[in-house]
């Protein structure tokens, strides 16, 4: 290796001990950092250069309790680690990292690693939580131990990883790779048993002072894992987030709503009249602005996920769920992948690589766009917005609870199919769910800001080109052709767009749904959300004279019954439309039927759904 090419670097270690937090330190990467274990699902690669010129490349992996694979994503790791991946080089140096709070845990894999020969050099990571605890490591004594260089790391802190760099850094000039010595690396065959033991004596000699145990975590855990207490805290959290997502957004959306609206008024007084004005007002911010209205919403939303997949709170509510996952066939692992799914099934898609069983993953793919994610979040929000009075309840506020029972309705759907898939394929699920618990901390300020932001701007730039391509697009079908001489409707009617919105009104009205929203639900095909969009253009062009207006809530609440808001509520508990959640389904199983059987039952249950509350309503109701 020369000083030109970029040294290889692997994090290795066990779930969340902080390989991916170290990543991000080291790269000014911004890679999902979260307090649970299985994170990191894929490897992902970063370079850095060192204050002394050395260029690094470095591989983040997902974590691993041992060499021995038992998950698709720990089997990334490995292979990893042994070269055996066409598309990744062997490391130069393998970067163990450890959380020194739970070396108990962690030194098994280092053994293992030891074993394998390769330059390495162990990270004792979270040494900020050990100080703090009083757990005093003999440093020195465990590089003895174990022959490689041992160092201290506070990955979420700046300045946490110089001391690493530094050593790396020395180990590059020289070009004096340190590879193990010494009886753990010789060790051949070792037995499990034989490990542990190991472990044991090594931290007999290392520990110097064990420090206080976890005791504030236990009393925490004492109320969160409480068999009637834990539930109850688990359904205020869910409540509170969606009492939120309705009472905190009400300002930062009108304000956003109002600039919209200024913006198109100016726009329409200063254009001319014609076909660009209508692009412009009708088609880009009828359309674009009523997503972006959504934003606060969303971001409160990714506020409490993001602190709360921060804390550790998220595998304990694992814990609490897993005897009711289990009764329809679920593994408590599903847990994690089904909420990364609340904010979208894509990610939680590919989170189910934590899952050991074939089939349990497969189920847990299946259900996991029936969980509410955060693009229906717009959808739900305009037509509760429209329908349902902004009163309270008690102490509760009504939009909020109708919001609540939207997304209890995907949980309990979900648990239905998964039951359903269980009674199909027979499959049995008799092992117990095996988490770590995490230790409790506060969810990191900068982490939590830069998460929103990271949000906001996916948000924006989403509403920037796909909806906004999208909307052009509509704009032009819901244009031409240009209406027929002496006609008397608006434009719309005469329009493509408006012929196929006719078509499909036939077979949407046994669910109640009317031609602009079935014209809406096209373009929804790519991405839900962008269905708001789309009827904030239908509804633009469709309106006449002085009733002109960008915002859509208003004229939904005027034009549609409440039947047919309830219908489309409910079609789009189950919508199967989003098609990147289908191309992921096929990446993660190589295969079209599951995509196939996904996107059909999801519209079979979608039709069925909305049909039987068109219908039941209309008779409780009596609407039309
Ligand atoms: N206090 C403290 N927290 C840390 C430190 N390093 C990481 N964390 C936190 O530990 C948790 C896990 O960090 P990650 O970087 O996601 O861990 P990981 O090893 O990549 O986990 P997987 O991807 O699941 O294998 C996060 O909540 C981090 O904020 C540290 O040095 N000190
Ligand atoms: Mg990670």
């Amino acid at each position: 290796m020369t000083m030109n090419q970029p040294l290889r670097i692997a994090l290795v270690g066990n779930p969340n001990c902080g390989k991916t937090a170290l990543f991000n330190r080291l790269t000014g990467a911004r890679q999902k950092v979260a307090n649970y274990a299985g994170v990191t699902v894929e490897r992902k690669e970063g370079q850095f250069t060192s204050t002394a010129g050395v260029h690094y490349q470095v591989i983040d992996l997902p974590g691993a309790y041992s060499l021995e694979p038992m998950t698709p994503d720990e089997a990334i790791t490995r292979e990893v680690l042994f070269g055996a991946r066409a598309d990744a080089a062997l490391p130069d140096v393998v970067v163990l990292v450890v959380d020194a709070t739970n070396l108990r845990l962690n030194l098994r894999l280092v053994l293992e690693v030891l074993r394998l020969k390769r330059p390495t050099v162990l990270a004792v990571n979270m040494m900020d939580v050990a100080k703090k605890r009083g757990l005093v490591i003999d440093i020195a004594k465990l590089q003895g131990e174990l022959g490689i260089p041992v160092i201290e790391t506070v990955a979420i802190k700046p300045g946490g990883s110089t001391a690493l760099v530094s050593q790396l850094d020395a180990m590059a000039k020289t070009g004096k790779l340190i590879v193990p010595t010494g009886a753990h690396a010789d060790a051949a065959t070792v037995s499990p048993e034989a490990t542990q033991a190991e472990v044991r004596r090594i931290l007999n000699a290392v520990i110097r002072n064990a420090g206080r145990a976890h005791t504030v975590d236990d009393r925490i855990d004492a109320f969160v894992l409480h068999p009637v207490l834990g539930y109850l805290i688990l359904t205020a959290v869910l409540f509170l987030i969606f009492q939120a997502v309705f009472s905190w957004s009400k300002l930062p959306m009108d304000l956003i709503k109002n600039g919209v609206d200024g913006t198109a008024g100016m726009v329409r007084d200063m254009m001319p009249d014609g076909v660009l004005k209508s692009l412009v007002v009708d088609g880009i911010l009828s359309g674009v602005g009523s997503v972006l209205v959504f934003l606060p919403q969303i971001l409160i939303l990714f506020l409490f996920i993001l602190a709360l997949e921060d804390s550790g709170y998220l595998p304990r509510a694992a814990f609490l769920l897993d005897r009711l996952m289990g009764s329809v066939g679920l593994s408590g692992r599903a847990f994690i992948p089904l909420l990364s799914s609340f904010a979208c099934a894509v990610p939680g898609i590919m989170a189910t690589r934590t899952i050991q069983n074939p089939r349990d993953r497969l189920a847990t793919i299946m259900i996991a766009p029936l969980m509410t994610c955060s693009a229906r979040l717009p959808v739900y929000a305009l037509i509760i917005g429209a329908f349902i009075p902004d009163r309270s309840v008690g102490i509760f506020n009504l939009q909020g609870l109708v919001l609540f029972a939207l997304y209890i309705a995907g949980i309990v759907s979900a648990m239905a199919v998964a039951w359903v898939f269980k009674r199909a394929f027979h499959s049995k699920n008799a092992h117990t769910l095996m988490l770590e618990l995490p230790n409790y901390h506060w969810p990191n300020l900068r982490n939590l800001a830069l998460g929103l932001w990271e949000r906001a701007r996916i948000f924006v730039s989403r509403v920037g080109t796909i909806i906004l391509a999208l909307m052009v697009i509509l704009w032009f079908l819901s244009s031409f052709p240009a209406p027929p001489d002496g006609a008397t409707g608006p434009a719309i009617q005469y329009s493509l767009a408006g012929h196929l919105g006719r078509l499909l009104e036939v077979v949407f009205a046994p669910v109640g749904f009317n031609w602009q929203i079935a014209i809406a639900l096209i373009p929804g095909l790519a991405a839900r959300e962008v269905a708001v969009g789309a009827l904030g253009t239908v509804y633009a062009l469709s309106a006449t004279g002085d009733a002109l207006s960008t915002t859509l809530t208003p004229m939904i609440a005027a034009t549609w019954s409440l039947p047919t808001a309830l219908s489309l509520l409910a079609w789009y508990v189950f919508a199967p439309q989003c098609v990147s959640t289908l191309s992921m389904v096929r990446r993660e199983t190589n295969s079209w039927k599951p995509v196939a059987a996904m996107a059909s039952y999801m519209f079979a249950l979608a039709y069925l759904g909305a049909f039987a509350t068109y219908q039941i309503s209309r008779v409780l109701l009596g609407g039309s």
